[in-house]
């Protein structure tokens, strides 16, 4: 007989969601976590950089505040105060993740590492556990490069970054993605030196060139000194001199330049937790993308394994790491998993995804570029720049853009917007696109004035304009003018 219903190994976002569903459900769940409760959104990940970034942008509106009218003396950082400020985020939302929490609902939590000895069975801490199911979410780490001489210099990753003592004189950030970017503008903001290393010809690369040509001047005007195109050959230890007297790291780059700082960060992207885990004894396919699922994500070679979050690799495809993905996983496989329901399958084409720089850059579906690639009939593109936006100018903030993208039909496919809070609109699109909505739908919303997403109502009134502006239609308006 199975020791339990169900066995999730990773207590991050994505395993926390399915132990508690499972468990509401009446199963008997046993959830293994070897780290810290919460996985890494919650200790090493979206909620210490959001709590860094809103320091950071509190500094930065202190300084820019002239802008207003109002004068202040530059601010001074508090580094013990900013950490306590990202340390007492953390210790807020922690009870929510807790051992006492999931035990007291009913989950046996075992805190010990978890790895495969048969196709329904489990060592954890030295103890066999069998399984009728078992939920992989083990998660992903930051990709350690080898690059030569990495060996001999202190570096950092998200695990560590939180905890430095003393603010980084000089931080060289390898790796221009989302992690790169928020942090780098974190700190330039906190008063640290930052150089973003991009290997790619730019920034965000994955991102719309447009939306990322005012996200970059954004990270410029911070301070943060961006080198894209830079291939990092070497790294070399910096010894404490009289003209430097931290020591650190050099970076060596392809066309010869050094870079001297005094930390390195390592953020060029994230490998699944596969190791441990011995998933051969198990049974389960796995690549170096993650655990081969299908688009239900169930492992596709063995039928008692299902794989979520940032460790699942459905169809191929890749991860999205993302914990909303974690959480949309968690609810997909509570419908393949326990309801056995057919027709259940991940759809990310509305999928939303944000940068939290200020501005921030959020974009959901296709990007422009995407949907050329996808060769998508009738392909059409309306903007609506925030220097057009009541409030962006009320606030001072003119600078971003509202960008959609609609296919021959009049259907929104993809949406990206640069401004200040951006995150806060892409919920809208997600429900635009995920319900296949018109983009009448949009452009007759009665939005509240003055708000940054009427751009985004603007931008869909400019593929109604020249149909409303016809002269077809100014012939009816004729015609009707002499009714009374
Ligand atoms: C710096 C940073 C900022 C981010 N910001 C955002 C953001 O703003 N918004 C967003 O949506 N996403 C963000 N992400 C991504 C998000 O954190 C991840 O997508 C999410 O945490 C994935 O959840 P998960 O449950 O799949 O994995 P994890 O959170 O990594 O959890 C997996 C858990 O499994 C445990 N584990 C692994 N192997 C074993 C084993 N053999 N036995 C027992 N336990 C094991 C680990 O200890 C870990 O706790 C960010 C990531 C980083 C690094
Ligand atoms: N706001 C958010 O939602 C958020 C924030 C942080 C992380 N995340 C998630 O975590 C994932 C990982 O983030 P990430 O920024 O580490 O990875 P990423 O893969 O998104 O970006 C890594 C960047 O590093 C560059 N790069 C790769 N190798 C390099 C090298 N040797 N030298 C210099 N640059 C190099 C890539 O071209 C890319 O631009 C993200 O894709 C995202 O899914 C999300």
């Amino acid at each position: 007989m199975p020791d339990v219903d169900v066995a999730v190994i990773g207590a991050g976002a994505a395993g926390l969601s399915v132990a508690a569903i499972c468990n509401n459900l009446g199963l008997k769940v046993a959830l293994i976590e070897r780290g810290r409760m919460g996985g890494d959104c919650l200790n090493y990940g979206c909620v210490p950089s959001k709590a860094l970034l809103a320091a950071g942008h509190a500094a930065a509106e202190a300084r820019a505040a002239a802008r207003f009218g109002i004068r202040l003396p530059p601010p001074e950082i508090d580094w013990a105060g900013v950490r306590a400020h990202v340390r007492g985020a953390i210790e807020r939302i922690a009870p929510n993740d807790s051992a006492e929490r999931f035990r007291g609902m009913g989950v046996d939590v075992i805190e010990a590492s978890a790895h495969f000895l048969t196709p329904d069975t489990l060592e954890v801490g030295g103890r066999q556990l069998r399984f009728r199911r078992c939920v992989i979410a083990a998660g992903s780490s930051a990709v350690i490069p080898d690059i030569p001489g990495l060996d001999g210099v202190p570096w950092l990753t998200n695990e560590t970054l939180f905890e430095l003592e003393e603010p980084p004189g000089h931080l060289i950030i390898l790796g221009g993605g989302p992690i790169g970017l928020e942090m780098a503008q974190a700190h330039a903001r906190l008063g640290c030196l930052v150089t973003v290393l991009e290997a790619a010809p730019r920034i965000a690369p994955r991102e719309d060139a447009e939306l990322v040509e005012g996200l970059r001047a954004a990270l410029l005007r911070d301070g943060v000194e961006i080198r894209e195109a830079a291939k990092v050959v070497a790294v070399e230890p910096l010894e404490a001199r009289s003209e430097t007297p931290q020591a650190g790291v050099v970076a060596v780059l392809e066309d010869g330049s050094r870079i001297a700082g005094t930390h390195l960060l390592l953020a060029i992207g994230r490998a699944p937790r596969l190791a441990s885990l011995d998933l051969a004894a198990g049974g389960i396919a796995a690549s170096p993308r993650g655990v081969a699922t299908q688009a239900d994500l169930r492992s596709t070679s063995n039928r008692r394994v299902w794989a979520v979050g940032d460790i699942a690799d459905p169809e191929g495809i890749g991860p999205r790491a993302f914990t909303h993905v974690a959480s949309q996983h968690a609810g997909i496989v509570v419908r393949s998993m326990l309801f056995r329901l057919p027709f259940t399958r991940v759809d990310y084409a509305a999928l939303p995804r944000v940068t939290y720089t200020d501005p921030e850059l959020a974009q959901v579906g296709l990007t422009e570029a995407e949907a050329r690639e996808r060769g998508i009939a009738g392909l059409a593109v309306h903007r609506w720049p925030l220097g057009e936006n009541d409030r962006a100018i009320a606030e001072a903030r003119p600078e971003g853009l509202v960008k959609l993208v609609v296919d021959g039909r009049g259907r929104l496919v993809g949406a990206g917007v640069l401004a200040p809070r951006a995150g806060e609109m892409a919920g809208m699109f997600g429900l635009m696109i995920g319900r296949r909505l018109p983009l009448s739908a949009l452009a007759g919303l009665v939005l509240p004035y003055p708000t940054l997403a009427e751009a985004a109502k603007r931008a869909a009134g400019e593929y109604y304009a020249p149909k409303l502006l016809s002269a077809g239609v100014k012939r009816v308006v004729a015609l009707l003018r002499h009714l009374p």
